[in-house]
């Protein structure tokens, strides 16, 4: 449903994305693996919408995409979270979901002008589905709370609310696991099965290897802004490609 081909960026010499061809079924939890550098966050941001690609083509659901910016991305149901999460600290838990943009050209200005009510009735909404997101990610008994003093983990969660609010067919996780305990990472672990079993498809940069194990199939391998490999985990594991891939990147 996501698809890429020859997709290609370059930062002066550099080629972060060097002609990639990729398909993303929305029925998959896709791992995208690979050492430090080799262009993962760079093809999520070609695909997120917040780089335009030098060459290529994306496609989503049949559409050519690429080049349209992020927000409608986001509209047309691609969702992305970020490695380093970025919520509003001094708004609420509750807050930072219903500042999600919720775009209908041309309705927001008829609306607060001829049926105020109708405003009022779709904030209700729009707060009811919040709640019970926060719920869905353990997060409910914060939802008063200032953002700020949630943990790294807790802020995952809060992030993977923030994309759902947006009803996603398909959601890029940057790093979900990065510096999240052990007990919390179970609870996302167990969400991302969650919303996956509700057909919604996934895209996880990750490098920590017990998870994309676990829940990851097909696992795609990035080195140098190319595709090496795509397959299960342990077969990519044991592929001399990945680990001289990875080898090379070690001090
Ligand atoms: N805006 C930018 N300007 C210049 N170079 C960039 C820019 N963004 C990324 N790069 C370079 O492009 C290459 C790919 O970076 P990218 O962040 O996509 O790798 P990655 O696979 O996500 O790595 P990591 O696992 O460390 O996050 C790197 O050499 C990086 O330094």
């Amino acid at each position: 449903m996501l698809e890429v081909r020859d997709i290609a960026v370059t930062f002066g010499a550099l080629k972060a994305v060097d002609g990639v061809s990729l398909n993303f079924a929305s029925t998959a939890i896709t791992a995208l693996i690979g050492p430090n550098g080799a262009g993962k966050t760079t093809l999520f941001n070609l695909l997120a919408g917040t780089l335009k690609p030098q060459a290529g083509e994306i496609r989503l659901a049949g559409e050519r995409v690429d080049g349209l910016p992020a927000h409608a991305m986001f509209h047309r149901g691609l969702a992305r979270t970020f490695q380093i999460p970025r919520p509003f600290g001094e708004l609420s838990v509750l807050e930072n979901l219903m500042v999600v943009p919720d775009e209908r050209p041309g309705e927001r200005f008829y609306d607060n002008w001829i049926v105020p009510g109708r405003v009022r009735r779709r904030e209700l909404a729009l707060r009811e589905r919040a709640r019970e997101l926060l719920d869905f990610v353990t997060l409910g008994a914060l939802a008063d709370q200032p953002a700020r003093i949630l943990s790294g983990g807790q802020q995952k969660l809060l992030e993977l609310a923030r994309v759902l609010m947006g009803d996603p067919k398909m959601i890029l996780l940057d790093e979900p696991a990065a510096g999240v305990n052990p007990a919390l990472l179970q609870v996302i672990v167990e969400r991302i099965q969650d919303i996956h079993r509700r057909g919604i498809g996934f895209v996880i940069i990750e490098h920590n290897i017990d998870l994309v194990t676990r829940i990851c199939d097909p696992v795609v391998v990035m080195a140098q802004g190319r595709v090496l490999t795509t397959g299960d985990a342990a077969t990519v594991r044991s592929d001399p490609r990945v680990i001289d891939a990875y080898l090379g990147d070690a001090p």
